[in-house]
């Protein structure tokens, strides 16, 4: 195995005492929001979502993941698992304060360090797996969707909820969703902006197993990964291709266009006025609790 030189990370104390013998982390300034850490006996790095309280997604966020998820490709990680430091949030998906009353240069960069963030993930030539230990809407979701393997704890919430914010999901968003649910349960799911328990994700097929902790999911996704142990990871990352390169390069000939069209639905009055409510109501929710 080739030994891991460049990791980035942040130090933080929920990181569980049993990796720390067989982990590496080298730490980088700008690393705010994400820990990453490559285990020296299994060749698998595992990037932990760590912006409190949800893990919304911002501009500083996607960018260090899509760091991250160059590194482990870049040094030949035996495959990558993503998860979350919160006891309760996988990512609450896309910082709605990004997309909210924007700046004009910001909301650019944000959407286009997304679309990257995604192709690298989605295009990825490693074996990759989500343990969600809690809720993932929407861009929650859609990072789940761009793994090969879902594991997910009782109780928690996943699916594509856009509509309910009063917004669409891309075409993107609902490609990598139909890779993994029937057709007709994606139309009407995304449709009605559903957000599926754990076990009708599970029924569904949205997510691949179900489990109690956090360790048993790290546990199912590192399982996942030594599945291709006997497998030339050039021969699994062309067939990989394969399955993946009409969306990837969708998006790469429109991203220009796709901009646009996110620019144009989300600066229309009326979605920003549904946007405004939605984060009224998530905040006076907050308050009460
Ligand atoms: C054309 C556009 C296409 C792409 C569009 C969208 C893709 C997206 O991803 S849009 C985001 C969709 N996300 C959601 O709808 C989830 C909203 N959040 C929740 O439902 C809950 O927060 C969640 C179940 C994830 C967690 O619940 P709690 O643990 O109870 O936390 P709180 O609800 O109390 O939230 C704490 C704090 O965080 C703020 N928050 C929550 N989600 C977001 C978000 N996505 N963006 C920004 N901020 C968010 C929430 O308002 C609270 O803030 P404070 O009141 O200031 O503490």
């Amino acid at each position: 195995m080739n030994i891991i030189r460049t990791v980035r990370s942040v130090a933080f104390s929920s990181i569980p005492n049993r990796t720390l013998s067989t982990t590496r982390s080298l730490s980088t300034p700008s690393a705010q929001y994400t820990a990453f850490e490559v285990n020296d006996k299994t060749g698998i790095a595992t990037l932990t979502l760590n912006r409190p309280p949800v893990n919304s997604l911002n501009l500083e966020l996607l960018t260090e993941m899509r760091n991250c998820l160059k590194d482990a490709e870049t040094n030949k990680c035996k495959g990558l698992i993503i998860t979350s430091s919160s006891n309760s949030v996988f990512t609450a998906g896309l910082d709605l304060l990004e997309m909210y009353q924007p700046q004009d240069e910001r909301v650019k960069s944000f959407w286009t360090a997304l679309q990257s963030m995604w192709m690298e993930l989605y295009g990825s030539k490693i074996p990759t797996a989500a343990a969600i230990n809690g809720h993932a809407p929407a861009g929650g979701c859609l990072i789940a969707t761009a793994c090969e393997y879902r594991v997910m704890l009782p109780n928690f919430t996943i699916g594509l909820n856009e509509t309910l914010i009063g917004i669409v999901a891309p075409k993107w968003f609902v490609s990598a969703f139909l890779n993994v649910v029937p057709r007709r349960v994606a139309e009407q799911a995304i449709t009605q902006g559903k957000l599926f328990t754990t076990a009708e994700a599970h029924h569904v097929g949205l997510v691949d197993d179900v489990v109690n902790t956090k360790e048993e999911a790290i546990a199912k996704c590192e399982q996942f990964i030594a599945s291709f142990k006997n497998v030339n990871p050039y021969a699994r990352a062309l067939t990989k291709q394969q399955f993946r390169i009409k969306e990837l390069q969708e998006l790469e000939q429109q991203r220009e266009k796709d901009l646009q069209i996110f620019l144009g639905l989300i600066m229309q009055p009326s979605v920003q006025k549904a946007m405004g409510i939605y984060l009224e109501g998530l905040k006076k929710k907050s308050k009460k609790q």
